[in-house]
């Protein structure tokens, strides 16, 4: 359990008039009602959430809306990677629609990733976009994917290939609710906390190689290490709202993620998300290394912090084999940087130093793939 008792720490995402507030705290959930009609008077609203979100954070949440007059309504998915799809979208428009829910009222997405990115959607398509609230309950969610406003859903093809950016109008980050994380989920945040230090913040990567013990334990620590990674990844959504430029270094390690992640079939039992950004990581500044861009000694580095906090860094750590070096590469094809034909990888020179790097050689991505293949 977290002994957390601070008071909440807010992180402004600056977007000019919509701008809104990242609010990180314990026991969030429970000012969900106030929070929320402070912001959007009068609003009504449809919970998005999940089967095993709802058993352990419905309660709080429904309570807390009721208590400040909202009316809501709850639409449940089916937990995993999978309810990113058509079929899980459709359903939780139709049931919006059904709630008689107007274009000023709310959806509230209560869960992962997952949940988020789905309900993000719903609220950006049903009556051409209603106000969106984003109250993450996972690590990963609530340091990377509830900030920013990518929604959007998986098709057979690639993840994320079918959305469109719509912001929140607040995000309530309680990290008590991470003391009832799975590890291996925990563990899966982490990989995107430590992103920001390998992107531009090489002291926020130094601060967790020594913190990270005290972050998975929870209290002040794990406060001070989502805040920070939230106003990692705020500073570059406001200078790149839509990814036209530097915002795609958030991509870091998601090239190849991605890829490992339809070669896996979303299957969670084989690899989560986080987890495939690890391996990613590594890869990238593997393969930073192996173009003489960045020293073997950072990747080396990089590699042994991921390992050590229980990370998958390597092809060989997704139970269940992978298909060849080709077919991996046609999963990459997909990737949303992709810029007529070409493959565009964000790479690095060293921890804190990763770049966009356009045009890199298929056939160099292709040798280095096999290599990391083989047995
Ligand atoms: O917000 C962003 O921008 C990111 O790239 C953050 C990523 O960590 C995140 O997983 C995102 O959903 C990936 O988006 P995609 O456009 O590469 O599918």
């Amino acid at each position: 359990m977290s002994t957390e008792t601070e008071a909440p720490v807010v992180v402004s995402v600056d977007l000019g008039a919509r701008s809104y507030d990242i609010v990180i705290g314990p026991a969030i959930l429970g000012s969900a009602g106030v929070e929320i009609a402070r912001r959007i008077p009068g609003t009504r609203a449809a919970i998005v959430t999940d089967a095993n979100v709802a058993a352990a954070h419905l309660r709080t949440l429904r309570d807390a809306l009721s208590a400040a007059g909202i009316g809501h309504e709850v639409v449940t998915i089916a937990p995993g990677e999978k309810s990113k799809s058509f079929a899980t979208l459709q359903d939780t428009v139709d049931a919006i629609l059904a709630a008689r829910l107007e274009r000023g009222d709310t959806v509230i997405a209560l869960g992962g990733g997952v949940v988020g990115d789905l309900a993000g959607f719903a609220a950006a398509i049903v009556r051409r976009g209603m106000n969106f609230v984003q109250a993450p309950t996972s690590l990963l969610a609530q340091v990377d994917s509830s900030v920013g406003g990518k929604t959007g859903i998986n098709t057979g093809h690639g993840k994320n290939l079918v959305g469109v950016f719509h912001q929140p109008r607040l995000v309530l980050a309680d990290t008590a609710a991470l003391d009832t994380l799975p590890p291996r989920e925990f563990r899966a945040g982490y990989a995107e906390m430590a992103k920001y230090g390998l992107i531009d913040r090489p002291e926020f990567f130094a601060w967790l190689e020594n913190n990270w013990k005290d972050i998975f334990a929870g209290g002040a620590a794990r406060v001070e290490a989502i805040a920070r990674s939230c106003r990692a990844k705020a500073d570059v959504v406001a200078r790149d709202e839509h990814e036209v430029g530097d915002r795609a270094l958030l991509n870091l390690g998601h090239t190849f993620g991605h890829a490992l992640e339809a070669a896996t079939c979303y299957d969670s039992a084989r690899l989560v998300h986080g987890e495939g950004v690890a391996i990613g990581m590594a890869l990238a500044h593997r393969f930073s290394a192996r173009l003489n861009l960045a020293s073997p000694d950072d990747a080396e580095r990089v590699e042994a912090h991921l390992r050590e906090v229980g990370l998958p860094t390597r092809l060989s750590d997704v139970p269940g084999g992978l298909p060849d070096a080709e077919a991996l590469l046609a999963y990459i094809a997909q990737d949303k940087k992709v810029a007529r034909g070409a493959l565009t990888f964000i790479l690095t020179r060293g921890i804190g130093q990763a770049f966009i790097a356009k045009d890199v050689p298929i056939s160099q991505v292709l040798s280095f793939l096999e290599e990391n293949l083989a047995p």
